[in-house]
């Protein structure tokens, strides 16, 4: 198991993105009709902020992701990277997913390194991966290969690999998911202060309710599919965060209350 401290190299402020989401509604052709998945969603995420979306399974949170990404065209509606329309993946956006679908035969490094050849960067800017795996505490496994790596370790190559080309945005689709409960805490608030170093925007899709009050500034609730937003969580505390706080423990509460759970457990 890797060491959770984490070493901190200088790094070039990014300035993070800002989305626009307006009216956004999608749906998916199936043989039997239209499968609406995105209800009129209006979302404005601010350079450098932070925010979690929170939904019942099957709901559409990932269909939104995609759309934001630019992997496929919303249905109806628009949506802006810096008042610029969103119509194709961009490596400004970078996604990571519950997978961190790593190169069985390279090494860490190499693995890292795809992340800016895919931008056709110089071999001699090459440096910034190096800077990208001890922002995540991997620097001494460098020439290991993923089967030699824990879960965490594997998902901290593919945060690497994604932080390597500075993104303006960072998309994370249940980056967490995988990951052994002590390992999902302890990667929690590695995701948090690296964040809190390069400033990109950051959307997360989690199914965790604490998870996505502890990380975000803002949790946004999202319906049943198709998805409509029902509510919205501001988490005004400081970072670095205390897990047991009264506060968070109150917005727990509204978050429960707004998925339509009980919340007296
Ligand atoms: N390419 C597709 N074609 C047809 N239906 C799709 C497609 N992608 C997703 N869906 C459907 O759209 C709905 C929303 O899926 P999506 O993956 O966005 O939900 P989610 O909220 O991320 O789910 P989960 O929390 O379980 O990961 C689901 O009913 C899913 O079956």
């Amino acid at each position: 198991m890797v060491n959770a401290v984490l070493e901190a190299p200088r790094v070039e402020p990014a300035a993070g993105a800002h989305i626009g989401i307006q009216k956004v509604s999608h749906h998916f052709d199936l043989p039997d009709g239209p499968l609406p998945v995105l209800d009129a969603i209006d979302l404005d995420l601010k350079p450098g902020e932070f925010v979690a979306l929170l939904g019942p399974s099957g709901c559409g949170k990932s269909t939104l992701l995609r759309l934001v990404a630019g992997l496929e065209p919303a249905g109806r509606g628009t949506l802006t990277q810096d008042g610029k329309p969103i119509t194709r993946p961009d490596p400004s956006r970078i996604v990571v997913f519950q997978d961190p679908t790593l190169y069985p035969w390279r090494s860490v490094r190499d693995n890292v390194a795809l992340g800016l050849q895919a931008r056709g960067v110089l071999a001699a800017q090459r440096g910034r991966v190096d800077e990208a795996l001890a922002r995540v505490g991997l620097s001494a496994y460098a020439k290991l290969l993923p089967h030699q790596l824990s879960g965490g370790m594997a998902q901290r190559v593919a945060l690497a690999r994604a932080l390597v080309n500075d993104p303006a945005l960072l998309v994370m689709d249940e980056p967490l998911g995988k990951l052994d409960s002590l390992t999902r805490l302890t990667m929690q608030s590695e995701l948090v202060a690296l964040w809190q170093r390069a400033r990109f925007s950051a959307l997360l899709v989690t199914h965790d309710v604490e998870e996505a009050l502890f990380m975000a500034q803002r949790v946004i609730v999202l319906s049943e599919r198709p998805a409509r937003i029902v509510g919205e969580l501001v988490n005004p505390l400081p970072y670095p965060r205390q897990r047991g706080s009264a506060q968070l423990a109150e917005l727990r509460h509204e978050a429960l209350r707004l998925l339509g759970l009980d919340a007296t457990w």
